[in-house]
């Protein structure tokens, strides 16, 4: 038995046909489809409670998209304490499809389905092609999809592949996401360096814990050159110090920041911010000591700061 064929088991928002089924972790040595087995979650916050109760080993869950932005379900579960471990990312182009049950008609539609991301990813779409349907926000765009196998007069956004998922649906449109990828899909290795045309989604694949035991990674052991912290300041500091006051004292550059309301608000508008760093390749063997120290230093000054995940 060779141990590092062991399957590890994903968590994914369902049903099978979302784009977070169609993310294959990459970072351990057991990549390969068959060693996978999934498990679909209803929600992101199922996701997280699968990887918390090691029902699965590691769950993906969407972070960012190119064009509607930061996924809020994942950042306020993010707000949570013990809420998980990052160990990696993976980009998805995603090219979506308006599917509807066979022999419904585009003057048919008058309510359209789907997550709020492929909503928000298709607005110029929907508003040149359906200005008056109204638009139904659904817990994933495979559920949309499943969703209108029982109506006369609805659409779903989803992927291309929950036409042969789902039987009885037909493509009315393909690739409606406001920016179209032209060419052949270039290397994403520096997707941040190099903007593509075209959607993409940003997924995080998170573990229980930091010691969470995963599958070897493959060989040689690729150095860790990201990082998410969670920052805030403490309820007790008087006064409470700024957000860039913590940045200043975490003196380590972030490449990007975003912010959501405090779980626990005791203060009026008190902040939770997630700060993602990065390193070169070359820095990486002292990144983690790096990180220790920041946030070390953000606590001496005041602040709250935890690390999400490495990778
Ligand atoms: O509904 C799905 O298919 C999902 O996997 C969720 C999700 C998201 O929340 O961003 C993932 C990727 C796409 O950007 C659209 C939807």
């Amino acid at each position: 038995m060779h141990g590092h064929l062991k399957p590890i088991r994903v968590a994914f928002l369902g049903p099978i046909g979302t784009y977070s089924h169609q993310v294959k972790p990459p970072p351990f040595g057991c990549t390969a489809a068959e060693t996978l087995s999934r498990l679909r979650s209803i929600s992101f916050a199922d996701v997280f409670n699968a990887v918390a109760s090691k029902a699965t080993h590691v769950g993906v869950v969407p972070q960012e998209n190119s064009i509607f932005g930061s996924v809020i379900e994942t950042y306020d579960a993010l707000r949570a304490r013990d809420v998980g471990f990052i160990q990696g990312e993976v980009v998805l182009e995603v090219q979506h499809c308006l599917l509807v049950r066979h022999g419904v008609k585009q003057k048919d539609i008058q309510t359209i389905k789907s997550h709020e991301q492929a909503l928000g990813q298709c607005r110029g779409f929907l508003a040149k092609n359906f200005p008056s349907a109204s638009l139904e926000k659904v817990a994933s765009t495979a559920a949309a999809a499943e969703a209108v196998l029982t109506s006369s007069d609805s659409a779903a956004i989803c992927s291309k592949l929950c036409a042969t998922v789902f039987d009885g649906l037909e493509t009315l449109f393909e690739s409606i996401q406001d920016q179209n990828s032209k060419s052949s899909l270039p290397s994403l290795l520096f997707h941040w360096l190099t903007p593509l045309p075209g959607n993409f989604t940003r997924f995080y694949v998170i573990s229980g814990t930091r010691d969470t035991e995963l599958p070897p990674p493959p060989d040689p052991v690729p150095g860790k050159t990201r990082c998410l912290i969670r920052l805030s300041s403490r309820t007790d500091a008087f006064p409470a110090p700024a957000i860039t006051q913590l940045l200043t004292a975490l003196a380590i550059p972030v490449s990007r920041l975003d912010r959501r309301p405090q779980l626990e608000n005791k203060r009026l508008f008190h902040d939770v911010y997630f700060a993602e760093l990065g390193c070169g390749e070359s820095d990486s063997d002292a990144w983690p000591a790096d990180i220790e120290r920041g946030i070390e230093r953000v606590r001496a000054s005041g602040g709250e700061a935890d690390l999400l995940g490495i990778w």
